[in-house]
């Protein structure tokens, strides 16, 4: 596996809140077995996943669309049990507990708002049934109000959600009512799968900020991400590339680059990062070619890796790397 000098063979999640840490040793693996009608056999969704992401930081999972971001992200979050993901993965140095899932905030890809309720009906419902009975209602109402201005929602509090018949908030506002709905109960962790995924570039980049500023309250947070722009890119504190659900990068976001280039891959012609390690992944045979150590964990498939050779042979490559 390519990792960063220095790095740890692990996947370690530190977060504030509670009691102790959580880190992972083995690297993270994850087979599911597929039954066809005459046949059964595994397929690896996930090798090799080493990584650590403490209170205060932004993790981002960034990788081609199957790559495996949506799995790990899971597993990471304590939502696939079988079948069992292969290695360790230790929260504050402890394995995952029903206590710790208290501690977990998941926001999905798909959300499950009620169109017909305002943002402030909605997080207010959420702060009654999620807050404990030790609080008033008083209180859990108040709280729904600090979440949003936390958020910044408070200009269209009184809209309703919307949805297919309704017209409602905009993208980026759901995005922010969804992320409430989870912070609302204080979680020391906090998962999103694709949070910024169908939202303009300022869109995108305000709802990343709005992690930071939860990060920045001593939270860890761990995001998937689809296809940042630079600005975006380099907002993350730390960065998982995934091809085919092999590790090609783990470690501080804005050294990523600095690593490719240590092993020999630099774009030719100026890019967006995130473009430049997405097409890496993918195995784009146009813009990229690929150190051999890499071709395993890429995603190409077979007339890819011919396109590739053709083209390295001819002086057209727009990307030079090494160990070809
Ligand atoms: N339980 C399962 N059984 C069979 N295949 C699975 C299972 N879970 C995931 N996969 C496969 O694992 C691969 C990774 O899936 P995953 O959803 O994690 O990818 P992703 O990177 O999040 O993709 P996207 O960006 O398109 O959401 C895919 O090829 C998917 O079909």
């Amino acid at each position: 596996m390519l990792r960063q000098p220095g790095m740890q063979h692990e996947f370690i999640v530190n977060s504030n809140g509670f009691s102790s840490k959580l880190c992972s040793s083995p690297d993270v693996t994850y087979k599911v077995v597929l039954k066809g009608v005459t046949s059964t056999m595994e397929k690896d969704i996930l090798n090799g996943i080493t990584g650590s992401v403490d209170p205060g930081e932004v993790l981002a999972l960034m990788g081609p669309s199957g790559s495996g971001k949506t799995t790990l992200l899971s597993i990471l979050g304590g939502r696939v049990r079988e079948p069992t993901p292969g290695g360790s993965i230790t929260y504050n140095d402890q394995p995952y507990s029903k206590f710790l899932k208290s501690r977990i905030g998941f926001v999905t890809q798909d959300d499950v708002l009620f169109p017909h309720l305002t943002v402030k009906e909605t997080l207010t419902y959420a702060a009654l049934l999620r807050l404990p009975r030790t609080l008033t209602k008083e209180e859990k109402e108040k709280r729904a109000m600090d979440v949003i201005y936390e958020l910044g929602l408070e200009r269209c509090q009184d809209t309703m959600i919307g949805g297919s018949f309704v017209r409602g908030v905009s993208g980026g506002e759901r995005k922010r009512v969804c992320i409430g709905n989870e912070i609302i109960v204080n979680p020391s962790l906090l998962f999103l799968d694709e949070p910024t995924s169908g939202l303009d570039s300022t869109t995108a980049l305000r709802i990343i900020d709005t992690l930071h500023d939860i990060a920045e309250a001593g939270k860890t947070v761990i995001t998937t991400i689809h296809q940042p722009s630079s600005r975006l890119f380099l907002k993350f504190n730390k960065l998982i590339l995934l091809g085919r659900g092999s590790l090609l990068y783990f470690g501080q976001a804005s050294e990523a680059m600095v690593y490719f280039s240590s092993i020999g891959c630099t774009p030719l012609i100026a890019m967006n990062p995130a473009e430049f390690m997405l097409d890496l992944a993918n195995g784009n045979v146009t813009d990229i070619s690929v150190p051999s150590e890499l071709e395993d964990k890429v995603q190409m498939d077979h007339s890819e890796r011919d396109k590739k050779r053709k083209a390295c042979s001819s002086s057209g490559a727009r990307v030079s790397c090494g160990g070809l």
